[in-house]
């Protein structure tokens, strides 16, 4: 006890995740145990209005508003059918829907244009209103998760590395949980002993699955949407010249705290990788390769640069874990590191990020802080969720 629902729809917006979790224990005793886990796809209109509004579409305040209820009546929804068969939840832990991510200005390394004050924080926009979500289930609701650490100068993101470590801490391994979803994240644990917690890092490592999806979609003219357990990568030859001359891109070289979306890895950055692979004479198929090994060597690479040492263990979480092809490239180039899927540790490589917001919010119900500072550059560990009560509470 309690039973928390934990609910996001990520950056890929092909659904939302809903977890149903019989949480024990707070920090370093927690133990969670998923007694239902479900991806309710969106209807097909709105996950379209969402795709453009994460594209940059002119919204009006009139149309944010209708996205922002019709997205969470679909959370409620979520949350009300997670619970079929089951004891009542005590709690939701709603992520949304992030529509917009702007990090903070890195000072130093950005133009000092401050057009307001505060044009120097990172502003996040997540939808999905969780006073809505509370009202239409009759169930507390935490959301707006990332709205506190950005206003301590942090990025907002990621928020899961201090759920990963009491979930994946070992006393004899250090090791990176990595999710590729639409964007890729990592949290690094060093060996659970003395200063650990103080030293887990993590930061998103860039594209996931946006540009391999975004190319999927684009050669197949909208017919298909991902590259199935990455055959059709598979079957082309990535070229080795176009990825470096990617991860020289400021993003892969700036080091820690970062994070991203669709913003920077979305139908733009796209277009230009297909125009540089036309001036390789890039095949679709090649294209594809290309790109799922500019996630591969994105994600290897911030290891190499930014970890204290390479991990003993990667466990893999997120849809790419999914894609073949892709997992075995990084377990060609990780060498000496073990790779496998979180769910060979025990959680469940589909629904660790829903699961890690029902944590987030049963730590906020408990008044204790969610964000690592280390990892997303905070000044202060702060309380993470808007709490909204339940009716008659
Ligand atoms: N069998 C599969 N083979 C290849 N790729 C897959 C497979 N299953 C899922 N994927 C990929 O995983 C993506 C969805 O991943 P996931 O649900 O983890 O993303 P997300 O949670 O929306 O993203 P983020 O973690 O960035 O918020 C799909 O868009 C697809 O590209
Ligand atoms: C702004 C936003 O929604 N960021 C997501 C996204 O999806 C993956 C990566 O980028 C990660 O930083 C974050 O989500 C996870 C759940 C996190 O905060 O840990």
């Amino acid at each position: 006890m309690p039973l928390v629902i934990g609910l996001i729809s990520g950056t890929s917006v092909d659904g939302i995740d809903a977890a149903l979790v019989d949480i024990t224990g707070t920090d370093v005793d927690l133990k969670i145990e998923l007694l239902a886990g479900a991806t309710y796809p969106y209807p097909e209109t709105l996950r379209e209005q969402i795709l453009q509004v994460c594209a940059g579409a002119a919204v009006s305040m009139a149309e944010l508003a209708e996205l922002d209820d019709a997205i969470a009546i679909q959370f409620a929804q979520a949350a009300r059918d997670i619970q079929i068969s089951h004891p009542p939840a005590d709690l939701i832990g709603s992520h949304g829907q992030t529509v917009y991510h702007r990090p903070p200005l890195k000072l130093g390394n950005q133009p000092a244009v401050e057009t307001l004050p505060g044009a120097s924080l990172g502003y996040t926009l997540q939808l999905g209103r969780g006073e809505l979500i509370a009202h239409l289930t009759g169930i507390k609701t935490v959301s707006n998760f990332r709205a506190a650490d950005m206003a301590a100068q942090g990025q907002g993101a990621p928020l899961v590395p201090k759920v990963d470590a009491y979930l994946f801490s070992s006393p004899t391994q250090h090791q990176c949980i990595q999710n590729i979803g639409g964007i890729g994240n990592l949290t690094y644990l060093p060996v659970r002993q003395d200063d650990w917690i103080d030293r887990v890092c993590g930061w998103d490592t860039g594209p996931g699955n946006t540009l391999l999806d975004l190319a999927v979609q684009h050669f197949t003219g909208g017919s298909q949407t991902y590259d199935q357990d990455g055959n059709w990568a598979a079957s082309g030859t990535p070229c080795d010249a176009l990825v470096e001359q990617w991860l020289s891109q400021d993003y892969f070289q700036i080091a820690p705290p970062k994070s991203t979306g669709r913003e920077l890895f979305g139908w733009d950055y796209f277009n230009q990788c297909l125009v540089e692979g036309e001036a390789y004479n890039l095949t679709p198929t090649d294209l594809l390769a290309t790109l799922t090994e500019l996630t591969v060597r994105s994600i290897i690479m911030s290891y190499q640069n930014f970890l204290p040492q390479m991990p003993q263990r990667v466990l893999l979480c997120g849809g790419g874990s999914r894609n073949l092809y892709l997992k075995q490239r990084l377990t060609d180039q990780l060498g000496a590191s073990q790779v496998l899927t979180t769910d060979e540790a025990g959680v469940s490589a589909d629904f660790k990020e829903a699961i890690a917001f029902a944590v987030l919010a049963h730590w906020r119900n408990l008044g204790i802080p969610g964000n690592l500072p280390k990892v997303t550059g905070a000044n202060s560990a702060v309380l993470l969720g808007n709490v909204y009560p339940s009716l008659g509470a």
